[in-house]
C-alpha cells in the first residue's frame, strides 16, 4: 500500500495555524489524521476545496492582522458558507473568551484556549470527529432510503425499527386485507396510511380520510353514511357519505378508537354486507372500499374492558401494524429536522443553512413525546424566528437555562456526557456490533473497549 492510499483512510483534518513551528507539532504528533496545515485565509479556502476536511482547527489570528480575528473570522465564515457541515474548532488567545462565543454563534464547533495542549485538543478534535462521522452516516441512510422509491417515497428515516415498520406496510400494501395503524400521536400514522394506499392496487381510485375524533357524534354519523333527502330535519337534498366517496379506493378512519358504540355497530354491518345504508334509505348501495385504521389508543385493552366491540375490531385489524414513537427510533431525530429544516429554508429562510451544535445535541437529548409532528413543528417556528445563518437551540426552545455555565464549569462532564452519548447512539444504530460501532465512531475496537469499561456501557 502507498503512504498516500495509506492516509486516505485517516480522518481529515485541517490545521490553519500562522505560528509553523506550532503546525509542524501537531503535524508529527497527530499520526493519526491526514493533517494538512496552512498559515492565511487564501491557502485555508484552497484547502477546504481541495481536501474537504470533516474537521478544522482554527487560529483567529492569521496574518497580516495576527494581533485580531479578523482573518481567522472570514475563514470562518468562508467555511460555514462552503461547507456548513464542517467542524471547526477555534483557537482564542489570553482573555479572547468573547470572541470564542462569537464563533460558535456563527458555526464553529467548540472552542479551546492558547496555549495549545497537544492532548487536550486531541480529544476535542476526536469528538469533532466522531459526530462528523455519525452525521455523514446519517446522511447516507438518508440518501440510501431518498433512493429507494420503494420505501413508501415520503417516509423518512434511517433507524431499523422504522425501517422494518415501512417495509412491513409496503408488503401488506397488495394484499387486500383491512390494516390498523398503532402508534402514539405524530408518529407518521397518517403518512404510512397514504404509502399504504398509494403502493397498493387501488392507488387510481381515492384515499378519503375522517377522523373521528374531530367531529360530533351525529355529524360522524351523517359524514361517514350519508343520508337521503328527508331523512332529518335540514336534510333538503341527498349526501352521500364517506365510504360511498371511497368506492373503488380507501377509506381512512383516523382515531379509530373514538368512534362511538352506536357507529361501531353501523359500520360492523358495512363490513359484514360491503353495502352502505344511508341514513334514513331503504336500500343499502354495494360499495367496495379498503379499510384502514389508525389509533393511539390501546385497542385491544379497549376491547377487553367492554369500550371496543370485539368483532368490529377483528374485522378491521386483520393486520396490525405497530408504529415506534420517535424517541425508539435511534438517530432519527436529527436526520429528520435536517430534512425540515431544508425543506422550510427552501420555503420561507434561504438564509438558514443549519443547525448549530447546541441545537443538534439538544434534539438529540430531547424525549420529543409529540414525535415527529412536534419536531416538525419546532423546526418551522425555528426557520421563522432564527435571524442568524444557523439554528440554536433556543431557536427551537429547547435550551435549558444555566447550560452555557454547566459547560463552562464543568466541561469534563459535559464530554463524559458526550462520549457516553455518541457510543450508546453508534451501538445501537450497529445493533450492538463492537467492529462497526467503532469503525463508526472512527475509533479502534480496542478504544472502544476501554470506553465502554470506563463508562460502564454495554452492547
Ligand atoms: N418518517 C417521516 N418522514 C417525514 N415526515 C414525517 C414522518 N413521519 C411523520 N412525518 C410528518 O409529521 C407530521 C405528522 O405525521 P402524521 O400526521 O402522519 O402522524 P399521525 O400519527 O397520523 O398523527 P396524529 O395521531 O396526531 O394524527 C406530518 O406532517 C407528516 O408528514
Amino acid at each position: 500500500m502507498s503512504a498516500r492510499s495509506g492516509e486516505a483512510d485517516k480522518p481529515r483534518l485541517l490545521v490553519v495555524e500562522d505560528d509553523p513551528g506550532l503546525a509542524t507539532q501537531l503535524k508529527w504528533a497527530w499520526d493519526e489524521f491526514d493533517v494538512t496545515c496552512v498559515g492565511d485565509r487564501e491557502t485555508a479556502i484552497a484547502a477546504l476545496r481541495q481536501h474537504e476536511p470533516d474537521v478544522v482547527t482554527l487560529d483567529l489570528g492569521l496574518p497580516p492582522d495576527p494581533d485580531g480575528t479578523r482573518e481567522g473570522f472570514a475563514v470562518l465564515d468562508a467555511i460555514m458558507e462552503l461547507k456548513p457541515d464542517t467542524k471547526v474548532i477555534v483557537a482564542s488567545g489570553h482573555g479572547a473568551a468573547e470572541s470564542a462565543l462569537r464563533a460558535i454563534e456563527r458555526g464553529a464547533y467548540d472552542f479551546y484556549r492558547k496555549p495549545v495542549r497537544i492532548e487536550e485538543l486531541a480529544l476535542i478534535v476526536r469528538r469533532a470527529l466522531h459526530l462528523a462521522a455519525l452525521e455523514g452516516e446519517n446522511r447516507r441512510l438518508a440518501a440510501r432510503v431518498g433512493e429507494d422509491a420503494t420505501l413508501l417515497g415520503s417516509i423518512v428515516t434511517g433507524a431499523p425499527e422504522m425501517i422494518r415498520t415501512a417495509r412491513t406496510v409496503e408488503r401488506i400494501a397488495s394484499a387486500d386485507v383491512s390494516v390498523l395503524l398503532m402508534g402514539a400521536s405524530g408518529t407518521g400514522k397518517e403518512l404510512l396510511a397514504r404509502g399504504l394506499h398509494a403502493a397498493s392496487a387501488r392507488a387510481r381510485a381515492g384515499l378519503v380520510a375522517i377522523n373521528c375524533a374531530a367531529i360530533p357524534e351525529h355529524l360522524l354519523e351523517q359524514e361517514l353514511f350519508g343520508y337521503e333527502a328527508g331523512a332529518f330535519e335540514g336534510a333538503h337534498s341527498a349526501r352521500e357519505g364517506r365510504i360511498e366517496m371511497a368506492a373503488g379506493g380507501t377509506l381512512f378512519l383516523d382515531e379509530m378508537g373514538e368512534l362511538p358504540s352506536a357507529i361501531q355497530a353501523r359500520l360492523l354491518r358495512f363490513i359484514e354486507t360491503r353495502a352502505v345504508e344511508r341514513i334514513g334509505a331503504a336500500t343499502a348501495i354495494p360499495v367496495d372500499a379498503r379499510l384502514v385504521c389508525a389509533t393511539h389508543r390501546d385497542l385491544p385493552a379497549m376491547v377487553a374492558e367492554g369500550a371496543f366491540r370485539e368483532d368490529l375490531y377483528f374485522r378491521l385489524a386483520e393486520v396490525v401494524v405497530a408504529i415506534p414513537s420517535l424517541a425508539e427510533r435511534a438517530g432519527d431525530a436529527p436526520l429528520l429536522a435536517r430534512h425540515f429544516l431544508a425543506r422550510f429554508a427552501a420555503e420561507m429562510n434561504p438564509q438558514i443553512k443549519g443547525f448549530a451544535p447546541d441545537a443538534l445535541a439538544a434534539i438529540d437529548a430531547w424525549h420529543w413525546p409529540g414525535n415527529v409532528r412536534e419536531l416538525e413543528n419546532r423546526v418551522k417556528r425555528a426557520v421563522i424566528m432564527a435571524d442568524g445563518r444557523l439554528v440554536g437551540a433556543q431557536d427551537l426552545d429547547l435550551a435549558e437555562s444555566g447550560d452555557e455555565l454547566a459547560l463552562a464549569l464543568n466541561l469534563k462532564a459535559g464530554r463524559e456526557q458526550a462520549d457516553r452519548k455518541l457510543i450508546r447512539q453508534a451501538l445501537s444504530r450497529s445493533e450492538g456490533n463492537i467492529s462497526s460501532t467503532a469503525r463508526m465512531l472512527g475509533i479502534s475496537r480496542p478504544t472502544l473497549y476501554d470506553l465502554m469499561k470506563q463508562y460502564d456501557l454495554s452492547t
